[in-house]
């Protein structure tokens, strides 16, 4: 890995009675694409804010771009690019003046303004549309101009919280492939936060993290390779039956999530004669997935993603009072 453009050591946060970041240790390598996938509540915002100098750490470091987020602030700022999960446009300026703004507020040359304007809208693919009121755009048209305006100061470092979070597959889709193309023409770090495991998948590295702590960290591909199982998920008129027959009658550890027995086991597809066979409940259904980081994420936290947020999720007292999501 290249010299570091992110390293936190023994990083936390304490809300009151809540610790949402606990003891973070991480180095995001220049140029890296690196994503922090958890659950709503898991602390990825949090870290994030105080990774862009909004929130102050409670105890622990964290150096951005080269510089303390705690001491030099302003140096952090400048060499950051934001684009935050709340949309922060001014839809009823147009385009070009939303970055026109952005570039004054930020210092850069007025000589290079123009031009750079033109290449970052060039890059989200909104050149066309830079006269318009940003009322009219739609939702991912709005989400790539603020991907514009976090470039637009050259920033070394570009923090995407929740980048496709309210957008449609394909929107989501074409906001990954434009991802994708601004690591090609700009020499930036990316640290982007999901709770979408498919977009996940893009990033070069991912830690996966779970009640303010990272659980795991590697490339998908990797932690995808530590499961070596399928995932299996039945419906049964009997699902307490059920997983006390597998645990008995084929030594299978289950258990019900998303509403379905689920177990894992190396070769899924052959296994199910066997399930047939073992079992005296009735089987309506039976669904095989290969290893998803759904599964790594299962396997480090035991339970799912979607439980994580349906049993955490409404905790969070600010996305209660804002309405949020
Ligand atoms: N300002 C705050 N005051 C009190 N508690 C907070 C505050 N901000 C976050 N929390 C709590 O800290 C924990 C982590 O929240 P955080 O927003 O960082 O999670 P997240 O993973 O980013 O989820 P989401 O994507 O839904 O924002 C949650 O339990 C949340 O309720």
């Amino acid at each position: 890995m290249s010299e570091s453009a992110i390293q936190l050591r023994g990083l936390t946060k304490t809300f009151d009675a809540v610790e949402a970041v606990r003891g973070i240790d991480l180095d995001v390598g220049e140029g890296e694409l690196f994503g922090f996938l958890g659950p709503n509540g898991a602390g990825k915002s949090t870290t994030i804010n105080i990774l862009c100098t909004l929130t102050k750490a409670t105890s622990g470091s964290a150096v951005v771009a080269g510089h303390d987020v705690s001491v030099e602030r302003a140096a952090v700022r400048g060499r950051i690019g934001l684009v935050f999960q709340e949309p922060t446009l001014d839809t009823y300026l147009t385009a070009e003046q939303n970055l026109h703004f952005h570039g004054e507020l930020y210092g850069v040359p007025r000589a290079r303004l123009r031009e750079r304007m033109d290449d970052v809208l060039t890059m989200v693919g909104l050149s066309e549309r830079r006269k318009d009121l940003v009322q009219t755009f739609s939702g991912g048209m709005r989400r790539r101009l603020e991907i514009a305006r976090g470039l637009l100061h050259f920033p070394k470092v570009l923090f995407l919280d929740e980048p496709t979070i309210g957008l449609d597959p394909q929107t989501r889709a074409a906001i990954w492939d434009y991802v994708g193309k601004l690591r090609q023409t700009e020499d930036i770090t990316i640290f982007v936060t999901t709770h979408y495991m498919e977009e996940a998948e893009y990033c070069d590295r991912i830690a996966i993290i779970d009640g303010g702590e990272i659980v795991a960290i590697d490339t998908p591909e990797a932690l995808k390779g530590t499961i070596g199982a399928d995932r299996v998920q039945i419906h049964t008129n009997d699902d307490d039956a059920a997983i006390a027959q597998l645990g008995d009658r084929l030594g299978v550890d289950a258990a019900v999530h998303e509403g379905m027995v689920t177990f894992a086991v190396p070769q899924g597809a052959q296994f199910v004669p066997r399930l047939f066979a073992a079992l005296n409940v009735e089987i309506n259904t039976v669904t095989i997935t290969r290893p998803s980081l759904d599964d790594v994420f299962m396997a480090y936290t035991g339970r799912t993603i979607r439980d994580a947020e349906e049993s955490g999720g409404s905790q969070h007292p600010f996305r209660l009072m804002a309405g949020k999501r």
